[in-house]
């Protein structure tokens, strides 16, 4: 798909007023590049756990936007675009406001990041996109096929590696029910049924990951009534709390962001059985003692502490 991109120097003061009217305009494909830092909440929501410095803040903003280049003639909207720019003058410092469009880019915002996605293995875990073909070496494996969609977990995440090496480990010939919390694509829910999981619960913030889940349990040759998967945030949603249920699980698995990890730790123990198992993930290095502690502190014993590249998996029981 060709994309023309259009940007516009402005200020940071004007940067909200000016994506808010690109909106009404009905453009969509709007980014924005500052020296703002962004707040904890936005990263968390981001799922960014660390930035690099950036340069001080002159109060320069450049506000893009990008229109799909089908052969359209796109003059009306521009005319529009300028229109709504001069207006916004009488409200905020809109800066020069000078517009430039750059070389048509072929941009596939859904699809492009496949190219980076092929079959990988975890010990004797193939994981695979669903659009590859299975290679002869590896027919041996236990295949899970994923096409993740808009949601998070190819498996190629160190984080998440780190909490399928910990899945292997720890679900043996248990038949644990597992509860996955974050569960993104669904891939952990996943390859814990294939190690022997009898059930998976999941939960995640982001409704489309319910889809991509239950595609991928699909793909899987998974029957649906294996998982159950809710929207939700576990840590304060006490409806949620109630369908996930107390006591329910040998495992419990959460590769999220350290920020999100240390409040939802107090809740984890009351979904766990005695003896159960916390395998969490999505810890960057500095703030391992930080997860650490809260984990502690919840009233489980830190069992293992592993590392892959800057991330961090901690695995603990409950006594
Ligand atoms: C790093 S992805 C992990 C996806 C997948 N489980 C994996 O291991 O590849 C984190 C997921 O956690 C979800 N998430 C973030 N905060 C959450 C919360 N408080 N409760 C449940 N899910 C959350 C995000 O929407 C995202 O899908």
């Amino acid at each position: 798909m060709k994309w023309k991109k259009y940007t516009i120097d402005t200020t940071t003061a004007a940067e909200d007023y000016m994506s808010s009217m690109l909106m009404e305009l009905g453009i969509e494909g709007i980014e924005i590049e500052d020296n703002i830092p962004l707040t904890k909440a936005d990263q968390s929501e981001m799922f960014i756990d660390f930035l690099p410095e950036l340069p001080p803040d002159e109060g320069k903003s450049r506000v893009s936007f990008y229109i799909e280049d089908d052969g359209s003639d796109t003059t009306d909207l521009l005319i529009a675009v300028k229109k709504g720019l001069e207006e916004l003058r009488n409200t905020v410092e809109v800066g020069s406001g000078e517009i430039t469009s750059s070389e048509t880019e072929d941009l596939d915002w859904i699809n492009n990041w496949k190219k980076y996605f092929s079959s990988f293995t975890i010990g004797n875990i193939l994981i695979k996109p669903t659009w590859e073909e299975i290679q002869a070496e590896d027919e041996d494996k236990l295949l899970i096929e994923i096409d993740p969609g808009i949601s998070f977990g190819t498996g190629k995440h160190e984080t998440t590696q780190l909490c399928i090496r910990q899945l292997q480990k720890y679900i043996g010939d248990r038949h644990p029910k597992v509860l996955d919390v974050g569960c993104g694509s669904g891939i952990l829910s996943i390859v814990a049924l294939k190690l022997g999981a009898s059930a998976v619960v999941g939960t995640d913030l982001d409704p489309d990951c319910m889809t991509s889940t239950r595609e991928n349990m699909q793909v899987n040759g998974l029957k649906p009534e294996l998982g159950e998967f809710y929207v939700g945030n576990l840590i304060d949603d006490a409806e949620l709390q109630n369908k996930v249920g107390e006591e329910e699980y040998e495992i419990v698995v959460a590769n999220i962001l350290a920020d999100v990890i240390i409040p939802m730790a107090p809740v984890i123990p009351a979904r766990l059985k005695k003896g159960g198992i916390f395998i969490t993930s999505g810890i960057i290095d500095f703030k391992e003692n930080e997860v650490k502690e809260a984990i502690e502190s919840a009233g489980l014993t830190v069992l293992e502490i592993n590392h892959q590249g800057e991330w961090v998996n901690i695995t603990a029981q409950k006594g």
